[in-house]
């Protein structure tokens, strides 16, 4: 049995993700998770709705950040949609996701190498985890196939995967005893041509709100 907010590596294998050959990182790709038109109705949705991104443990860089960010409504029928997808092959409950997320990239914009973690010393770490705990797991699919750059780079463990219209990551922020694991360090390199769009899930300890 798994805890609540975790999903397993054995579980992503058996729904059909493959993973990526790394020793420090369980770090799991599948291609065409979402159909082209899946894709379409959400990238108008994050163009309807966008704002500028931010970012939890703010280090003073304000190009560290630099696309845009989309709160979706899991009124919307793609989004619930989507939210069942995840649950599906992720194994855990919606209830330990937070709210789904979409990111635009412009040609220049990126998101510096960070992890996806709350650092535990790190100021503000009671306020992003008092409630619902911890990050868990990523999920995070790409809704475009980016004209130059864009790709993520998981640089401790030198893997670049390249942004693919409906292509999903997903990814332990643990390792399996439980511990945060800095080899998660990633990169979302600067688009070069052409818009970037992803949509992420972020998984918790405990139930979100
Ligand atoms: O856009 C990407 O490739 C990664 C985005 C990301 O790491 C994040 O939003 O936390
Ligand atoms: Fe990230």
């Amino acid at each position: 049995m798994l805890a609540p907010g975790e999903s397993s590596a054995e579980l992503l294998l058996r729904h059909g993700m493959q993973r990526v050959p790394s020793q420090r990182l369980e770090l799991f790709i599948k291609r065409g998770f979402l159909s082209t038109e899946e894709c379409a109705v959400l990238i108008d949705l994050i163009e309807a709705e966008r704002r500028p991104s931010t970012i939890a443990n703010h280090n003073g860089d304000h190009l560290f950040r630099t696309s845009e960010t989309c709160d979706l409504h899991h009124d919307h029928p793609a989004v619930a949609a989507l939210d069942r997808k995840f649950a599906e092959i992720s194994g855990i409950d919606p209830a330990y996701g937070e709210r789904l997320q979409g990111q635009r990239y412009e040609e220049g914009q990126e998101f510096k190498a960070h992890t996806d973690y709350f650092e535990p010393e790190h100021a503000d770490y009671q306020t992003y985890c008092a409630v619902s705990g911890q990050r868990t797991w990523t999920f995070m699919v790409y809704l475009n196939t980016v004209d130059a750059g864009g790709a993520t780079r998981f640089k401790v463990i030198d893997k670049i995967v390249q942004p693919e219209r409906g292509k999903l990551l997903a990814w332990n922020n643990r390792r399996p005893d439980g511990s945060l694991n800095a080899a998660t360090l990633h990169h979302a390199m600067k688009v070069r041509k052409g818009r970037k769009y992803v949509i992420t899930r972020w998984y918790r300890e405990r139930p979100w709100g």
